[in-house]
């Protein structure tokens, strides 16, 4: 029986993904600006041996819901939002094995700037650091930046394979690994005939500048990408290492883990090259009866508004604009394409109605939770593992911190008992343990292998 590997998901905001959880009474995530709230996260992650903490970013605000951003800052729905770098060097520095997953949009910032950040957290964290590939999907990010509206949904991705293949250039090729000397008597610290100028003239990016860092433990971050559309898919077998995806049945994880691995091969990179983690959320009790109750208590915290905001910005389709029961049936938009044909039947089924959404929002997301006592909830996630042929999970809160202890409490030392989940931490940087080869380097299977210097 393989192990499978969990990550704690969160965001550095109020409301991330089951909404109004934060007007629970035991809820302590209005505490986000406190870099306390974030070591203690970290430190009860570690506590559990998560394998790390995944953290979301948008750099725009759902206004697309009755057009205008008014129900999202009412609600607390992934606005107010502080950027997710900063509070890692704290967690990192509170916790030795703990892995961190962090978003960073590649469609509004340099890719030299971006190398500089990862390389610094890398080397801070002893190898510790992924970065999660987004290229967006709000107009409102756009204009925030400056521009009328955001890149066509292909050209975004098109954009970010060059993107990547420059940061690539800068993290793999710039340095050399015998570079630095720190030769004290022959006041050399590093050997220029060692260091090298990446030069980049394309159709997106040009630059022309030596990496501003040394060589960090994995050099290039572990890659994780969430795409799911075609063209997502496509991106993400190219280039990531873990895929995060949000499927509601093992069926549907199943299909969508062939089409990847399928895909990594074609790329030349084995279907070995790619780990799978589904979105879940948990509610547990020690009993049934707790996890149902507790369930209930939950519930009545839950926001639709917040829910509908968010899902209107994600989907690129104002929901206020139809009636309880008419089906969506807009099928194209700029936005989130495979959420999209969830909703309107693209992806088969029905189009869904806003009261079949709002149904479906148990906990204020789109998402519904697996309730129960520990055995079932590990049942469940086992069921999941092999039905799904996923490699884990990203486990979303609901009240926090509540949802993340009682899932290290009382989950944790089910899944290990029964040999599903690690007794410890194994040792290396983050690609190391996550892939259990190599040093932390990208394989030489990986596109950012063909840039370095040989
Ligand atoms: C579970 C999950 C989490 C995501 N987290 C983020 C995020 O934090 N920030 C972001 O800009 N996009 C996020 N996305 C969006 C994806 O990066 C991608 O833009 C989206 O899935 C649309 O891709 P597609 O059009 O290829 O389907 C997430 C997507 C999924 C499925």
């Amino acid at each position: 029986m393989k192990t499978m590997q969990i990550y704690a998901f969160d965001m550095n905001c109020v409301g991330h993904i089951n909404h109004g959880m934060w007007t629970h009474p035991r809820d302590t995530s209005s505490s986000y600006t406190d870099l306390d709230y974030w070591v203690d996260f970290a430190r009860t992650a570690e506590r559990g041996k998560l394998d790390g903490i995944f953290l979301a970013d948008i750099v725009g605000v759902y206004d697309v819901y009755k057009g205008s951003p008014d129900a999202s800052i009412r609600t607390a729905a992934q606005i107010p939002v502080n950027d997710p770098i900063i509070p890692l060097s704290a967690m990192a520095y509170a916790t030795q094995h703990l892995g961190f997953g962090v978003t960073v949009n590649t469609t509004y910032e340099p890719p030299f700037l971006l190398a500089r950040r990862m390389s610094t957290l890398d080397h801070l964290t002893k190898g510790r650091i992924g970065w999660n590939i987004v290229t967006g999907y709000l107009d409102s990010a756009a204009r925030s930046m400056g521009l009328e509206r955001q890149p066509a949904h292909d050209a975004r991705y098109d954009a970010a394979e060059e993107y990547l293949e420059v940061l690539y250039k800068l993290w793999e090729g710039s340095w050399d690994d015998d570079a630095v000397l720190r030769d004290r008597q022959g006041g050399i610290f590093a050997d220029p005939s060692k260091v090298r100028a990446v030069r980049h003239e394309g159709k997106y990016y040009r630059m022309d500048g030596i990496h501003l860092s040394e060589p960090s433990p994995q050099r290039t971050p572990l890659l994780f990408q969430a795409g799911a559309s075609a063209r997502g898919q496509d991106f993400a077998a190219r280039h990531a290492e873990c895929v995060f995806i949000a499927s509601p049945s093992p069926a549907g994880a199943r299909s969508t883990v062939e089409a990847l691995r399928q895909r990594a091969v074609d790329f030349g990179r084995g279907a070995d090259a790619l780990r799978v983690l589904n979105l879940i959320t948990v509610v547990v009790g020690r009993t049934e009866r707790e996890a149902e109750d507790k369930l209930a208590d939950y519930r009545q915290h839950a926001s639709v508004e917040a829910s509908l905001a968010h899902y209107s910005s994600s989907i690129g389709v104002d929901l206020s604009k139809y009636g309880m029961d008419e089906p969506i049936e807009q099928r194209s938009t700029n936005a989130n394409q495979s959420a999209l044909a969830v909703v309107s039947g693209k992806a088969g089924g029905k189009a869904l109605t806003p009261r079949q959404i709002i149904d479906q929002m148990v906990l204020g997301s789109r998402q519904k939770p697996i309730v129960g006592s520990p055995q079932q909830i590990a049942d469940h996630l086992q069921m999941w593992i092999e039905e799904g042929e996923i490699d884990g999970f990203n486990l979303a809160r609901t009240v926090a911190p509540e949802s993340l202890r009682d899932f290290v409490d009382l989950v944790v030392p089910v899944l290990q008992e029964r040999g599903l989940f690690k007794a410890d931490y194994a040792q290396g940087p983050l690609r190391q343990k996550m892939f259990q080869r190599g040093d932390g380097r990208l394989p030489d299977s990986h596109p950012a292998a063909t840039f370095r210097h040989r």
